[in-house]
């Protein structure tokens, strides 16, 4: 075996929980959150892996030496808990997301993933593989994901062609979280990949569509709330209770629907996450805006009315 395999190259399945990042009503970085906070999606979710500083962390609006902070934290707390903890790396900066990628190295997360730079976006798939090319060759032991979602970055390429042979420049490229709605693509990709890669999908709302394409695994937002109820859903896929699975899949379309006509932004989300978990995640970051505090006790009230305790 090769000294350079990865320490924890492991499979990536099942739920992950995309993390909001905590923040002190001063609007500093909340450190002291994470431990509970990890405890709280173990016991209380059933959710066992993490993607830490991606979208719904605010990984944008938040410093490099924030994100290294942020990062190491989640990787100490989670050590022996979690299975996995995946850190969201990618910056406008191809230098920063170098510096966060070796730092991802460095205090062993499992994995790392990436968004297309979305100011001076790549003007092809080619070009968007040579700047992941350029990322993971600062981690180059590290499991490396690429992360699509072109509602937020804009960069919309079509992910089949873009890791078509890309284990030949990333050696170790390990799959996909791919945050959008092309089945076709989505189904394109999986059937072209190698057995130990996955594909881990992220829109909440109709992940059971993407279980039926075949999909690993899922990255969402919602699963650290509703993390309990869809392990389930996943369950009755699995044993072929599609009358279940598309049961609770209508329950979180429900509860989503609602939220999106009152704007569900990770302001609301967030706040959502702090009425329903206990825990103080605090406020977002500008230019998100905080949630007045009624609307987020409207969908909490519609998430009681649909899972009753
Ligand atoms: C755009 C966005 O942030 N998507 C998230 C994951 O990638 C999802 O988890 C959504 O928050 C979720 O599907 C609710 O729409
Ligand atoms: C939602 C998601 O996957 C993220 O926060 O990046």
């Amino acid at each position: 075996m090769s000294i350079m395999a990865p320490a924890a190259d492991k499979k990536l399945t099942g739920l992950v929980a995309a993390t909001f990042t905590p923040i002190t009503s001063q609007g500093e970085i909340n450190l002291s959150v994470i431990g509970p906070y990890i405890d709280y999606l173990k016991e209380k979710q059933g959710v066992n892996n993490v993607f830490v500083n991606g979208t719904t962390g605010e990984s944008m609006s938040l410093s490099v030496e924030e994100r290294k902070l942020l990062a190491e934290e989640w990787c100490r707390k989670a050590k022996g808990k979690m299975d996995q903890v995946i850190v969201h790396v990618g910056c406008l900066s191809l230098k920063d997301t170098q510096e966060l990628a070796h730092h991802a190295a460095q205090i062993e997360a499992d994995g790392i993933a990436v968004i297309a730079p979305s100011f001076f976006k790549p003007s092809s798939a080619d070009v968007l593989r040579t700047f992941l090319q350029e990322v993971a060759s600062a981690a180059p032991t590290l499991p490396f994901y690429y992360y699509h979602i072109p509602s937020v970055t804009g960069v919309n390429v079509n992910v089949r062609e873009l890791i078509e042979g890309i284990e030949k420049v990333i050696p170790s490229f390990r799959g996909v979280k791919f945050t959008g709605s092309d089945l076709m693509d989505l189904g394109q990709c999986i059937s072209c990949i190698p057995p130990h890669w996955s594909v881990l999908y992220g829109m909440d709302e109709q992940l059971l569509g993407a279980l039926v394409m075949g999909v690993h695994g899922a990255v969402g937002s919602t699963y650290n709330y509703v993390g309990c109820h869809v392990n389930k859903l996943i369950s009755a896929f699995e044993t072929g209770d599609l009358v279940q699975a598309r049961t609770i899949q209508f329950k979180i379309q429900e509860l989503v629907s609602f939220a999106i006509k009152l704007g569900f932004d990770v302001g609301v989300n967030k706040q959502l996450m702090n009425d329903l978990s206990g825990l103080d995640l605090g406020p977002p970051r500008l230019p998100v805006m905080a949630c007045p505090a009624a609307r987020a006790l409207a969908i909490k009230q519609k998430y009681d009315s649909i899972f009753p305790e």
